[in-house]
């Protein structure tokens, strides 16, 4: 079943305070991914591989083009989407794992963790308890549990980040350089937990910049040329 479409996606910047230089990020991007299968994003730095994971989570809106998710049994076309129906497929549909964690002050890595479970109605000792599951595999050490991730390493900093993105049963998921803070053995950790998403029929579109990572996970890869940059 095909989860993702899209379809002649361009994506351009206009930098104002720049003389109006124009930046085209995106051109012509043509693709689709099934379930259970995970497409890696390739092409040199600045070839616009964020840009396309950002425009398809919705945080960048597309100059032209059509991206189709299968969201609860219907093919939506996210490009002209509300905000409300980005968010509800944000909430059920679309995992986005980016490089960083955006820390809220004051919440502990356990409510951030369990959040998305408890925003979609499960149970709190459900979510709580999965949430204890995913840090303890990634090796999050429990005496971290109840402090907020501000302070924490960057590659701390980053195994909250996929534990949060990877909790849910979203069956789409996108990843921004998940591993890109990891030591090998939290690596090897996430690229096992990738392997079961992918088994367990998520489909998954991903930036690896370690070949290791990206051998261990690939069925296929999408390459991204450089835009040109026009003044008009
Ligand atoms: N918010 C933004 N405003 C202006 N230009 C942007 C913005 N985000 C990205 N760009 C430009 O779009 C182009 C693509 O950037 P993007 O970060 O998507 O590339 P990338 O392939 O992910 O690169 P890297 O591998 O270095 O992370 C770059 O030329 C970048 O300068």
């Amino acid at each position: 079943m095909t989860i993702l479409t899209v379809k002649d996606l361009t994506k351009s910047f206009t930098l104002h305070h720049q003389s109006d230089a124009k930046i085209i990020a995106l051109w012509g991007v043509n693709f689709s991914l099934e379930a259970g299968s995970c497409l890696v994003l390739r092409g040199p730095s600045g070839a616009g591989k964020s840009s396309l994971l950002r425009t398809i989570y919705g945080n960048y809106i597309a100059a032209s083009g059509e991206i189709y998710v299968h969201h609860k049994g219907e093919r939506v076309e996210l490009c002209d989407a509300s905000p409300r129906t980005i968010l509800n497929i944000r909430k059920n549909t679309m995992g986005y794992v980016s490089q960083f964690l955006r820390v809220v002050p004051r919440v502990t890595t356990l409510q951030i963790v369990a959040n998305p479970l408890l925003e979609c109605g499960i149970g709190e000792e459900e979510a709580f308890e999965k949430a204890r599951s995913i840090l303890t595999r990634l090796n999050i050490p429990e005496r971290l549990w109840m402090l907020a991730p501000a302070t924490f390493s960057g590659g701390e900093q980053q195994r909250v980040n996929i534990a949060h993105g990877f909790i849910s049963d979203h069956p789409l998921l996108l990843l921004d350089e998940p591993t890109a803070s990891l030591d090998e053995a939290n690596r090897d950790v996430v690229i096992e937990m990738i392997n079961e998403k992918r088994a367990q029929g998520v489909a998954i579109l991903g930036i690896f910049h370690d070949s290791v990572v990206r051998e261990a996970v690939a069925d296929d890869y999408y390459d991204l040329t450089v835009g040109d940059d026009t003044s008009d």
